[in-house]
């Protein structure tokens, strides 16, 4: 099987190679097998692309929101016509389920693109009258964007990323993770196949140095990270050494509270969600699940039973509903904490364990009678590995869900909506559920808070995380001077 992509990079609204930078193995994680190689950016590539970003930037910002907005929709709109193949090319890229790809990753992506492609030709200012004197205000491009990606959403993340970028009228250089290098090349295409000008939308592939490289340039305005807190960490103090703008969107090991009220059918429901979706590869997943404890014994049961149904297989096969991590290197990282989990005393209700076939595969796996300071209780894992923690009250569980460096996500199970609403007030969390889990449409704000990152992305919010306000004074009169 090859997926070799036409090349390695996309820039200047075409197709660029340069096999002299470090080859990049592309494995497909259902077999191991290495389906293709790209090249990790090169000096020049890096120029060349940051050189077209900028000046493409010129070209697109100098277009009516109404035009940008219609590039946008109608690349949105062929991400739907051709969501069979890019689902495929995800779950190659990726491992996840056909299951999975074909119903969320373009489509999200797609999404993302019509909303703020929609939103473009609204991006208005204000207008403040000052007795005869008025201001006035104009909504701005930031120039240059640089968004750097994880390898759990490559098509998500490119486009949830580029599409209020390019609704502010920015030119983005995107680096993938060089786990995943295929599927942000497709996007470009696509964008740029929409009529989008060459330069505006940028893919150079690379590990860690390559996004070094691109958060220091002087010609890159803002910084958009997807990754983990550590890479975030040094990625946000790159970017203020210059003064750059920045999104980053990094790790949780967010709370899901499940108390003796709840529908024990859609408690277990979140929880599978909120743990094992995407092999348990997903940053907002809900992974310390403390439950109440009078429904303990209940939602064990259902939820030992409901895991059964898993189909663990081929993720082509559309039957498949669990596939495998992403790569050898995170499925040797979450049989460490597996380990862990026993080694420090977590009963071991099902899964824990790699399974006896090709490719990454781990069972879906559940610890019981986790206690606070234990490792699993405390690390994100990024993997499917579900913590269960007991607890009394309402009180106790508030400021145990807190007591955490993360703040992503916080989910509640409840028939009593009054306490819903109440917890979910006293979570330090940025994107919150009630009776759900997971949900992340683009018209929700989504980004953490404490250690979980910085800004928003989707919804109106990501505009002002990709535009700059210029306010204008206009004085009628004369000016008065003092001398
Ligand atoms: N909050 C969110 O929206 C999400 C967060 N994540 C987090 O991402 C992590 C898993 O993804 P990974 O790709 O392993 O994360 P990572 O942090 O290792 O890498 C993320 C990206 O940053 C790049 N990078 C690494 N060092 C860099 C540096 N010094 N300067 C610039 N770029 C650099 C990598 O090449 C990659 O493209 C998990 O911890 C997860 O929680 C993943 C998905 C969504």
């Amino acid at each position: 099987m090859q997926l070799q992509p036409t090349a390695s990079h996309f820039i200047g609204g075409e197709y660029v190679e340069d096999k002299t930078g470090t080859p990049i193995e592309i494995v497909y994680p259902a077999t191991g097998e290495v389906i293709g190689t790209v090249y990790a950016a090169t000096t020049d590539i890096i120029e060349r692309a940051l050189e077209s970003a900028k000046a493409g930037q010129k070209i697109w910002a100098a277009m009516s929101g109404r035009e940008r907005g219609r590039i946008m929709t109608r690349a949105a709109a062929m991400i739907m016509e051709r969501n069979h193949d890019l689902s495929v090319l995800e779950t190659y890229d990726t491992g996840k389920p056909y299951q999975e790809t074909i119903a969320v990753d373009a489509t999200s992506g797609a999404d993302a693109l019509e909303y703020f492609g929609g939103l473009a030709a609204t991006l208005t200012g204000e207008h403040i009258p000052l007795g005869e004197d008025w201001v006035y205000t104009v909504r701005e491009p930031l120039g240059v964007c640089v968004g750097i990606g994880a390898w759990n959403y490559p098509t998500q993340i490119a486009c949830w990323k580029g599409a209020p970028a390019l609704a502010c009228g920015n030119a983005m250089v995107f680096k993938p993770s060089e786990t995943t290098p295929m599927c942000a090349l497709k996007v470009a295409e696509i964008l740029h196949e929409a009529g989008l000008p060459a330069g505006v939308y940028n893919v150079v592939q690379g590990m860690g140095e390559v996004g070094a490289a691109l958060v220091n340039d002087p010609r890159v305005d803002k910084v958009s990270l997807t990754g983990s807190v550590p890479t975030g960490k040094k990625v946000y103090s790159a970017a203020a050494s210059h003064m750059k703008h920045v999104t980053m969107e990094l790790g949780g090991k967010s709370p899901l509270i499940i108390f003796d009220d709840a529908d024990v059918e859609n408690a277990v429901g979140g929880a599978i969600l909120g743990n094992f979706y995407s092999s348990g590869q997903v940053c907002s997943n809900g992974t310390r699940v403390f439950v109440q404890k009078g429904i303990k014994e209940a939602f064990l049961a259902r939820l030992s039973e409901r895991l059964e149904g898993a189909v663990i297989g081929d993720p082509l096969d559309e039957a498949t509903s669990f596939g495998p991590m992403v790569s050898e290197r995170q499925m040797e990282i979450v049989l460490g904490y597996m380990a862990k989990g026993s080694e420090e005393g977590a009963r071991l209700v099902c899964g824990g364990n790699r399974l006896d076939r090709e490719g990454f595969y781990l069972e879906p796996t559940v610890f019981a009678d986790v206690t606070d300071g234990m490792t699993i209780a405390r690390e994100e894992i990024f993997g499917p590995v579900m913590s269960v923690l007991d607890f009394e009250t309402e009180e106790e569980v508030i400021e145990r869900a807190n007591a955490t460096e993360f703040g992503l996500s916080a989910g509640v199970f409840t028939s009593d909506l009054s306490r819903g609403h109440r917890v979910i007030g006293k979570l330090e969390a940025g994107s919150c559920f009630i009776n759900s889990y997971n949900d992340a449409p683009v018209e929700a704000p989504f980004g953490g808070v404490k250690n979980s990152g910085v800004g928003r992305e989707n919804s109106k919010e990501a505009i002002n995380h990709y535009s700059q306000v210029k306010s204008v004074y206009v004085r009628m009169g004369d000016v008065e001077a003092p001398f």
